[in-house]
């Protein structure tokens, strides 16, 4: 079946083609004759009578003369008188007229043929083809003088010619070559005639029966861009565009513009058959289900986690509230405990001082001083716990020597700074509670007051003396206190000598004495 229709289809191509070449050839002879004159074969002459009647040269130089004059300086053309009638030329001669001519062809660049392709023998051989080629090559030579009274720039037109193969079963080297379509002959003719109009149609329903047909791929030499055929390409677009049945056809072709021609060598239609797009369908489907799967159970995961981790923050949001009114609660029972607290503070002090005052207002302590002679004999006969004191007068030996003092507490030689301050400390702190308190050390000169209120001159900590010591505490009592108490701490300094009280802080020399009066205020302080 396939056999027949490639036959028929092979007889259609070789019909066609003959039909062209002939109205082709008709063209050239009816050129030529408007331009020498009549050539004294038929107007549709077959290629026999065609070749034969330009094969002396001489029509074909009067015809290039005619259009280049001079282009072929000598046109041989006298014939031999012998014996009384005319000889033709000799064989040599019209040689040199066909050289002739292809010299002046080349010059004028048209395309020429061999001198050859005018024999006898090689009308088979495609010859006539070239001929005609050359002839209408003039003759569009000659039109675009014409028409830019020689101006103009003329581009020789070839036939197209069609070499396809007739089946598939060629090795794929012959029908790379044998698929060759010249497509140079339409360029430039788009908007050509009816005339061209037809053959752009007899060429598109070759394409289009060849294709649906035989199944033939355009070969790659047809549209590759590689080779500089992007003008091919673009006119063999328009001529699709022009027939509605080669759409389909060249469909991919057409979608394919940007492809590069790399790519359509390297996937042909043939080399893609139809099981293998199916199956790189179906694995490409496959893959896309797996991957919907994976993302599906992905997608699933995640809600799972994103549930979880909901239900983790709703977990945390409930604990922190709870933990929240924990801590309001704890800062409730705070508060009231320091309402309290400051309540038993409150009472305590009040408690403390109210003890100090049970006590006694007024104090008197006992401090010893070390001998620091020690030939001499102490006085110091006994020291109570109770305050008791016992000294001895060595100049008086009976009853009279043993005098017994009373104290609220006695301080021995070896009794240290510490030991007096921590006695005194509680009546110091009364201060802190607005109670008013004073010290002061009373004795003969040397007994020790400077030492036990002072301390010793480059004291060391342990032996600062009382003041030093009570200040301590009284700052260090505010520091305690200074969230619920503010207090100012003023300092004045007095020296009573000679029964005269003066200021030792005063900056004024004059203020100095007794009475003070406060610089600031003006008040007298008593
Ligand atoms: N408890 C003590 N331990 C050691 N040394 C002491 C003690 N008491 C006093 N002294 C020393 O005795 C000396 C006299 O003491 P201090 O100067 O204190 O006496 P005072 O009573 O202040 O004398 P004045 O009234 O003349 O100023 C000083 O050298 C002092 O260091």
């Amino acid at each position: 079946m396939t056999s027949v229709r490639t036959g028929s289809h092979e007889f259609n191509l070789a019909s066609r083609r003959a039909e062209e070449s002939a109205a082709r050839r008709f063209q050239a002879v009816q050129w030529l004759q408007s331009v020498v004159g009549q050539l004294g074969i038929p107007n549709h002459p077959s290629e026999k009578e065609f070749i034969s009647c330009l094969r002396n040269g001489m029509i074909l130089c009067y015809a290039i003369n005619k259009i280049h004059p001079g282009a072929v300086s000598k046109v041989v053309e006298s014939y031999s008188y012998l014996n009384g009638e005319y000889q033709l030329p000799a064989a040599y001669q019209y040689f040199e007229n066909v050289k002739n001519f292809l010299v002046a062809l080349e010059q004028l660049r048209l395309p020429g043929f061999e001198a050859s392709d005018l024999e006898k023998d090689n009308l088979e051989s495609g010859s006539v083809t070239k001929v005609v080629d050359c002839i209408l090559g003039l003759k569009g030579y000659h039109e675009c003088k014409i028409t830019t009274s020689g101006n103009g720039f003329f581009k020789h037109v070839k036939t197209p010619t069609f070499q396809l193969s007739a089946t598939k079963t060629h090795p794929p080297s012959a029908t790379k070559t044998s698929r060759h379509l010249d497509m140079s002959s339409v360029r430039d003719r788009n908007d050509g005639t009816d005339g061209e109009s037809d053959q752009l149609k007899v060429i598109a329903k070759l394409i289009a029966d060849h294709m649906f047909n035989s199944k033939e791929y355009i070969d790659e030499n047809l549209f590759s861009l590689d080779n500089g055929c992007e003008i091919s390409r673009a006119n063999f677009e328009k001529i699709i565009s022009r027939f509605p049945e080669l759409h389909s056809v060249f469909k991919d072709f057409l979608n394919e513009g940007t492809m590069k021609s790399s790519d359509l060598k390297s996937m042909p239609l043939e080399e893609l058959p139809v099981h293998e797009v199916d199956q790189f369908a179906q694995s490409n489907r496959s893959l896309h289900k797996r991957l919907l799967k994976t993302q599906e159970k992905e997608l699933a995961d995640l809600k799972t986690l994103f549930i979880e981790t909901k239900q983790d923050f709703k977990d945390l949001q409930v604990h922190l509230q709870r933990d929240l009114m924990e801590l309001g609660n704890q800062m409730q029972e705070m508060t009231s405990a320091a309402q309290g607290y400051y309540k038993v503070v409150e009472e305590n002090r009040k408690l403390y001082n109210m003890v100090q005052d049970l006590k006694g207002n007024i104090r008197v302590y006992c401090r010893v001083r070390p001998i620091f002679n020690g030939d001499m004999k102490g006085v110091i006969d006994y020291i109570g716990k109770d305050g008791s004191l016992i000294v001895v007068d060595p100049s008086k030996v009976l009853k009279d020597g043993r005098k017994t003092f009373q104290f609220n507490q006695v301080f021995g030689p070896t009794a240290t700074q510490d030991d007096v301050f921590k006695e005194t400390q509680p009546l110091i702190r009364s201060v802190m509670d607005g109670y008013n308190v004073c010290i002061f050390a009373y004795g003969q000169t040397g007994s020790g007051k400077t030492y036990t209120m002072s301390g010793p001159p480059g004291k060391s900590a342990t032996e600062m003396g009382i003041n030093y010591l009570a200040l301590s505490d009284l700052f260090l009592i505010c520091d305690k206190r200074k969230d619920m108490m503010t207090y100012e701490i003023f300092v004045q300094m007095v020296e009573i000598y000679n029964e005269q009280v003066r200021d030792l802080l005063a900056e004024n020399s004059s203020c100095t004495k007794y009475p003070f009066m406060a610089a600031e205020t003006s008040i007298y302080i008593t």
